[in-house]
This record gives structure tokens, sequence and C-alpha cells, in this order.
């Protein structure tokens, strides 16, 4: 899916609200263990409760790699039900990718030919060489982590160097110089809200990614405050805090109402900023 047919479905749908699919089976309702996949059954509930309110799906692969070759079938029926059933929503591989060039370009393989998802997040940090072989797929997008929502965060990101420059903000700068830099979304942590707009002076027109609103404490206000533009863009993660709603029989009703309180207070902030 291209960047226009994600800002056209914002629109339609009057949501930014992506769903992640951190699919835990120490947390999934019990009814759902006896089932011969729990994991896609649970996923394929969710999905088909929730996506009215929401643009895109993003399924964490660590919850699906953490049981072998089981978890990535779940994983490729999750995403083969996605493109099958919903084509109009945008499909992010949470892996957080990135190595010595020909090794991510097995990455971006896995990703985005094999699994065939429309965009992949990858960690900046081994530089130019080992994100372009993501950038290469010219009709796919890459996420590249800036400033993320955890507490380590400060660790290394917000280190300022001697010319001044601050780490997250020289991996913008550079990044924003490789080839088909234009395909690029960048992740930017809900609970960072406050460093949005000098992000948005750096990367006006690009999209983000901001996971960290609902378990995390961020707040889609304060996002939505220095984070959007003319295009929208922005792309508002929640986990737990949808698919988790309830462990009963009714967490798919559940997870729907959590998504539509999402998507109905998206709605009256693009009404309010005249972007519907
Ligand atoms: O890349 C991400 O999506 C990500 C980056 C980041 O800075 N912080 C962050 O929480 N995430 C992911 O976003 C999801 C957040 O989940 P909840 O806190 O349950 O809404 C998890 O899958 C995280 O791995």
């Amino acid at each position: 899916m291209t960047i226009n047919t994600l800002i056209h479905q914002i629109k339609r749908k009057k949501s930014f609200l992506c769903v992640g699919l951190d699919t835990d089976l120490a947390k999934i309702p019990a009814v759902l263990l006896d089932k011969e996949d729990p994991i896609f059954e649970f996923n394929k509930a969710i999905i088909d409760a929730t996506h009215r309110f929401a643009v895109a799906y993003k399924p964490n692969i660590a919850f699906y790699e953490a049981h072998g070759i089981k978890g990535w079938e779940s994983l490729k029926k999750t995403i083969a039900y996605l493109n099958r059933t919903y084509p109009e929503v945008f499909t992010i591989a949470d892996a957080k990718r990135g190595d010595i060039g020909n090794t991510s370009t097995m990455y971006a393989k896995a990703f985005f030919e094999d699994l065939d998802f429309d965009s992949v997040t990858v960690a900046p940090y081994m530089g130019k060489d080992s994100v372009e072989p993501f950038l290469a797929f010219e009709d796919k997008v890459t996420i590249l982590l800036a400033l993320t929502s955890n507490p380590g965060a400060f660790d290394f990101q917000m280190q300022q160097s001697k010319e001044g420059d601050i780490l997250y903000q020289k991996v913008i700068k550079e990044s924003l110089q490789w080839n088909n830099s234009e395909n690029l979304m960048y992740v930017v942590g809900a609970t960072k809200a406050e460093f949005l707009g000098e992000i948005r002076k750096l990367i006006p027109n690009n999209f983000l990614l901001v996971p960290g609103v609902g378990a995390q404490g961020g707040s889609l206000e304060e996002v939505c405050k220095y984070g959007l533009n003319d295009a929208v863009g922005l792309l508002v993660n929640s986990s737990r805090g949808i698919i988790y709603a309830s462990k009963e029989q009714d967490f798919a009703d559940a997870a729907a109402q959590q998504a539509e309180a999402l998507q109905k207070q998206m709605e009256s902030i693009l009404i309010q900023e005249k972007l519907v």
C-alpha cells in the first residue's frame, strides 16, 4: 500500500489508529486455548471486531518467534488474513531489524516478499548500509526508530555529541539523505510527545508511528498537539490497551469498544483541526 492510499483510508475512517497484535498466550481467553491455533483465532477475532476503527495493524514479531515454527505459522496466517480480507489496512511487521547489507536484504525479503507486509520497523544504529536494503523495496515503507517510548531512550538516543547534535536528531537528519528516504516513517514514542515539535521541524512531511498510548501512559491529545501535519502524518498504536480489554468470552467486543473510543477521540481532533 502506498502512503497516499494510507492517507485516503485515514480520512475515510476518520482514524489514525494502529492496533498492535502483541498476542500473548498467557493473556488470551482460556476458551481459545483448545483451538488448533489460538494465536491466529485471537488475532482474527480482534481484527474482525476492530477493523472499522483502525487503519493499521502491527504484529510484534517477538510474540510469534517465541513459539518457534508454530508462532511463525500464526504470524503467516495473520498477515495473509489481513491482506486477503482487509486489503485497505496498512500492515506493519514490528521486527526492529537491521544488520550488514546482505543480511538486511534477507530480513527485507522475509517481511516484504515472503510475508508481504507493507512496512517493517528497523533499528538505525548499524547505519546507512544496514537500512538501504529495506529502502530498496520502493513500494514498501521502512519505519526507523527515532525516539522510542521506553525509559532507556535516554541512555543513547538523547545523548548530545560535542558538536551539539542529539543522537536521535542525527539519525533523522542523516536518514533523509539516503536513497528513497521518502519511503521512511519514524517511530516516536507517545511518552516523548514534548519532543514532537522539534521532530516536526526536521521532518514536517514524514509519517510517524507513535506507540505508547494506553498501557505506557502516553497522551493522544499531547501527541496530536505537536505531531499532526497537513496529511495527518500520524499512526498511533495501542496494543495491550485494546487487545486485552477483557480476558473473558467478550474479548473481541471489549477490544472493539476500546478501539472505537480511541477512534472517536481521533475523529474529534481531526474535525477540530479541519483535517477531514
Ligand atoms: O516500534 C514499536 O512499535 C515500538 C517502539 C517504541 O518506542 N515503543 C514501543 O512500545 N513499541 C512497540 O509498540 C507496542 C506497544 O504496546 P502497548 O504498550 O501494549 O500499547 C509494543 O509492540 C512495542 O514493542
